[in-house]
Formats: C-alpha cells, sequence, structure tokens
C-alpha cells in the first residue's frame, strides 16, 4: 500500500514508492483501454483546427487541459509534490495550503510534462487507436487528460525514487560525489536497476493482456460457472508465450512506450533531481 505524502517522512522508503509505481501501472493502462475505445481523431490535437467562438488558436487538447488545470489548481493539486500541471499561470488556489513534509530539495524546478505530451500524442495515441474520426472529442480529450496525469505523476515520482536512493547510507557517498562532480552518466548507472526493469515489463505485459481482455462474450451457466466461449481467460494468459492474445490495447505497444518512454523519462527526472541536489547545502 502506498503512503499518503502528508504523513510520509522524511525518509521515503523505496519498497514503498515502488509499491506506488505498480500501483500507477494499473492506472495507466487501464486509462489507455479508455482512450483506445474512441478513434484517433487527430483534429483534437492540431492547433487552429477546431473553430473556438473566442478566437482561440491552440488545439481542443491544450485548451481542455488548461481548463483542467484551472479547476485543479484552485483546489490546491499542483500544491502537492507529486502533482506538476502542464500549463502555465493557473490561478491560485481558494483553500489554504497544505502542510506537506519537505521531503524533496527544490520539489517543482524539474517539470517534463512538455516531453511526456509530445510522447503521449505523437507516439501513443496513434498506436492504441484506430485511424478515423468518430466525433467524439470531447470523450476523448477527456481520457487523454487522465492518461496524461497518471504518467506525469508516474514519472515525476522519480524525484521521490531518486530521494530515496540519496538517502541509502549503503550508497550516499557515492551518490554525492557524483553529484558533486556532475557525472551524469554515473548518476545514470548508479540508480539503473535492470532486473527490477526487466521484472516491471513482463509484469505490465501480463496485466495489459489480463486486464485489455474483452469478457463481453463470455457467460454464466447454470452453476454460475464462467463460460468462456472464444474468450481467452485470465488462466491462459500466464503462458500465452509468443502467441498473440487480442485485447482492447495493444499490450506490445503499452510495454515498448514503458520501454522506450516510461522507464528513461522517469530515469531522467532522477538524474535532474539528483544533479541539484546538493545545490542548496
Ligand atoms: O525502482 C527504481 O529503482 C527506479 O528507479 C524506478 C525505475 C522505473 O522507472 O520503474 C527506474 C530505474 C530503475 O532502473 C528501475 C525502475
Amino acid at each position: 500500500m502506498s503512503r499518503n505524502l502528508l504523513i510520509l517522512g522524511a525518509a521515503p522508503n523505496l519498497g514503498e514508492l515502488r509499491d506506488t509505481l505498480v500501483r500507477l501501472e494499473d492506472t495507466i493502462i487501464f486509462a489507455l483501454i479508455e482512450r483506445s475505445q474512441f478513434k484517433h481523431n487527430s483534429s483534437i490535437y492540431e492547433p487552429g483546427k477546431m473553430h473556438f467562438k473566442d478566437g482561440y488558436q491552440g488545439s481542443f487538447l491544450s485548451w481542455f487541459l488548461k481548463e483542467v488545470e484551472c479547476v485543479h489548481a484552485r483546489v490546491r493539486r499542483y500544491q502537492s509534490p507529486d502533482e506538476y500541471p502542464f500549463t502555465d499561470n493557473l490561478p491560485e488556489p481558494v483553500l489554504a495550503p497544505l502542510d506537506y513534509p519537505p521531503v524533496l530539495v527544490d520539489p517543482s524546478h524539474i517539470n517534463i510534462n512538455d516531453e511526456i505530451f509530445d510522447a503521449y500524442v505523437n507516439t501513443v495515441v496513434p498506436g492504441i487507436t484506430v485511424a478515423g474520426d468518430d466525433t467524439n472529442y470531447g470523450s476523448s480529450a477527456t481520457r487523454d487528460i487522465e492518461c496524461l496525469q497518471a504518467l506525469s505523476r508516474r514519472i515525476h515520482y522519480g524525484k521521490f525514487v531518486a530521494e530515496s536512493k540519496f538517502q541509502d547510507v549503503r550508497t550516499h557517498d557515492e551518490y554525492v560525489k557524483c553529484i558533486k562532480e556532475q557525472n551524469r552518466d554515473r548518476l545514470m548507472e548508479l540508480l539503473t536497476n535492470a532486473p527490477v526493469e526487466e521484472l516491471l515489463l513482463k509484469r505490465l505485459k501480463a496485466k495489459a493482456i489480463i486486464y485489455g481482455q474483452d469478457l463481453s462474450s463470455a457467460s454464466l451457466d447454470s452453476n454460475g460457472t464462467v463460460n468462456s466461449g472464444s474468450v481467452p481467460l485470465v488462466a491462459a494468459v500466464a503462458d500465452c508465450g509468443e502467441e498473440r492474445v487480442k485485447t482492447r490495447v495493444d499490450y506490445d505497444l503499452v510495454v515498448s512506450f514503458y520501454r522506450d518512454y516510461v522507464i528513461p523519462l522517469t530515469k531522467e527526472v532522477e538524474v535532474e533531481y539528483l544533479l541539484h541536489r546538493l545545490d542548496k547545502e
């Protein structure tokens, strides 16, 4: 179970942080499945493509994102150290600030949401949706925003992961040395844990196959037993091997997106955070 940041002590525990990353895999896969039910609807991503009565020239998604973030900013979403907005010039909260313990050192200066936005819009959406236009613009953009928010939270969680690694007594001195030398490559090497990444990708594939199954043609017989028909039920998944299973979201794409973007961007956040970890000391 993940600990609430409000009660998170000064030393975040790597195991608990990893539990949160594992839980966010579920959130992200389900959000992608939700988006994939609609067509690509590329016009929502093209600036100037939709006619706004007030003359707004950006894309429909950018407009929608800004409006949603304005509301969320007012209820102090972006004061939480694990939440980062995609847009700027947001309004002040209408509520008094919460008292977050200062776990991170300079938590807000790293925000790579622009990179996340580009990867999501240009790589993920065309991959998980059917080409074409079904006019479900609002529904598609709503799902896009849910996907983007979950991805942003996951990737910026790298700051907490980096802080816990920095504080680990076994590697603390080595981190301090690399930070003082501003040795980016060595930091990347130090924080990389290849077996954890490998396990994550395997788990992700299994989850994307399991969560992505369409059970609509399954039925219950008179004993209440599931009759799967042509549906590849969960039990079959564990050893599905290389045989392709038809799912609501392309599981290979989910895996390659994590491998090529989500994990590397998380590591980028970790390195950037560490490079500035001693700035104020
Ligand atoms: O779990 C960690 O140690 C992390 O730093 C997170 C993460 C990831 O993005 O999932 C990134 C780098 C590591 O190589 C392994 C996993």
